[in-house]
């Protein structure tokens, strides 16, 4: 298996970038474990870095939904983006923009951390939610918490959840043998979509002759990795 394009062409970005993004080495996660690789989507701090990234999710996305934004879309395609506050921010109205370059528009909204009671009012900013099936962007998904509020926020708004896109999928698992993406479709029954996956950087690492790293990888991945 070699990795999607749009995988290799963020790996590559995050490399190259100044700062850099992705890391290879020993890390502590959060979760205690000691991980070969490090992804800090933080840094994705600059003009020409959101736009590689916008640009990967939207390659993404066209992938998982080929229909997305065009005349020919069919009622389950989503209509509209949603961007759980804060970073799914950026990143929503960075890929409608790209979509729309592309000739796909769609709308996209976000919500508000803390509600406003002047002006328009609510916490929901952008396109409306009501009556639409919506996918929910986000960077990254760890225990799931950030994604089942904004799942919730999406149907308590009356739309619908018809799928979930993230930036990275570690494919490793959580407290039992399933990863949280793997519970969070099971629960809510949708798919999630990926930009990268553990596996899309283990395929890249071969690819590129990295093999220490990509040893590291692969023993990091027998030990928490899903099947
Ligand atoms: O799956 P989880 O365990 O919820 O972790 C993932 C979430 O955590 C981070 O956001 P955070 O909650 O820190 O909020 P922010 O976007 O405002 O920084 C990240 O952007 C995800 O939204």
């Amino acid at each position: 298996m070699s990795a999607t394009s749009y995988a290799a062409s963020i790996i590559e970005t995050a490399l190259a970038s100044e700062q850099p993004i992705l890391r290879f080495g020993t890390f502590t996660l959060k979760s205690g474990r000691s991980s070969p690789y490090f992804f800090n989507f933080g840094l994705f701090n600059t003009g020409s870095l959101l736009l590689a990234l916008a640009s990967a999710f939207a390659d993404a996305i066209l992938d998982a939904y080929p229909e997305i934004g065009s005349s020919s879309a069919g009622p389950d395609t989503p209509k509209v983006l949603f961007g759980p506050a804060y970073k799914g921010i950026p990143l929503v109205a960075a890929i409608a923009s790209e979509l729309a370059r592309r000739g796909r528009d769609i709308g996209y909204s976000y919500n508000r951390k803390e509600k406003k009671d002047h002006g328009e009012g609510g916490s929901i900013v952008g396109a409306p939610l009501k009556g639409q099936k919506v996918l929910i962007v986000d960077d990254v998904i760890t225990a799931g918490t950030a994604i089942r509020e904004a799942h919730k926020i999406v149907e308590s708004e009356g739309g619908q959840t018809a799928g979930i896109v993230e930036a990275l999928d570690r494919e490793e698992r959580g407290q039992g043998e399933l990863s949280t993406v793997q519970e969070v479709e099971k629960e809510l029954g949708v798919k999630v979509t990926s930009v990268v996956k553990m596996r899309d950087i283990v395929a890249w690492l071969k690819e590129k002759g990295k093999l220490d790293e990509m040893k590291a990888m692969e023993e990091y991945r027998a030990k928490w990795g899903v099947n």
